[in-house]
């Protein structure tokens, strides 16, 4: 079945509505962002997270010193890292690391074969922020992609209407959400229960 991680949840109420729902992994996000999470808040909200559903730290361009300090603080079990983090420096943390791709052309797409991480996350390029901006991108772009031994996490403007055409089309281990869960800019409880539902639906041909 379709991994689901839901992003940038900043209230109780949110996560328990989607560790109900059924989702993988919640993100909390560190970067610059309306959704950004102080670590004390986030290892408040971790308590709430059971131990099967994985906590997931979202950064851009960090010191690898606070990335270390809040994962031990909050008890993360990866780290996204959304900016222009090397090869180098994904296999300097020392935790699964999911590493993002901002996806406008087929030549973004290069330099994923020379990165080791756990998840490959294909997004939108980025706009106000480096994500969380609800933009999709091309999806046909990861058509003739030699993704076969890669976990891929689709992100970027996904929500329950499109989530199962983007899993027929692409084809990820696992689909990533934030702005699309929300009205107002505020997490939306139903909203959180209806993604988990279509997204769940999907089924993949290859690896999980
Ligand atoms: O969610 C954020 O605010 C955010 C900020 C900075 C970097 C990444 C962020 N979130 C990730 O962005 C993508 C796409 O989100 P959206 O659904 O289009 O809003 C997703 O991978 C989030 O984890």
């Amino acid at each position: 079945m379709v991994k689901v991680k839901i992003c940038g949840l900043m209230n109780r109420e949110a996560i328990l509505t989607a560790v109900d729902a059924g989702t993988d992994f919640i993100g909390f996000v560190f970067a610059q962002s309306k959704r950004q999470v102080t670590k004390e808040k986030a290892a408040e909200l971790a308590k709430y997270i059971p131990p099967n559903v994985k906590k997931v730290g979202v950064f851009v361009n960090e010191k690898l010193e606070v990335i270390q300090d809040i994962a031990r603080e909050v008890g993360l079990d990866y780290i996204q890292l959304h900016g222009d983090e090397s090869p180098a420096f994904c296999k300097e943390i020392g935790l699964p690391v999911i590493k993002a791709f901002h996806v406008a052309s087929k030549e973004d797409l290069d330099n994923v074969a020379s990165y080791e991480c756990d998840y490959y996350l294909l997004d939108s390029p980025a706009g106000k922020y480096r994500g969380g901006n609800g933009e999709k991108f091309d999806w046909s772009i990861t058509k003739e992609q030699d993704f076969l031994n890669k976990k891929i996490l689709l992100a970027g403007g996904l929500h329950a209407e499109n989530v199962e055409e983007a899993i027929q089309e692409v084809n990820p281990t696992g689909v990533d959400v934030s702005s699309g869960v929300e009205t107002d800019s505020v997490k939306d409880l139903d909203k959180i229960r209806a993604f988990i539902l279509a997204a769940k639906k999907g089924e993949r041909n290859g690896i999980i």
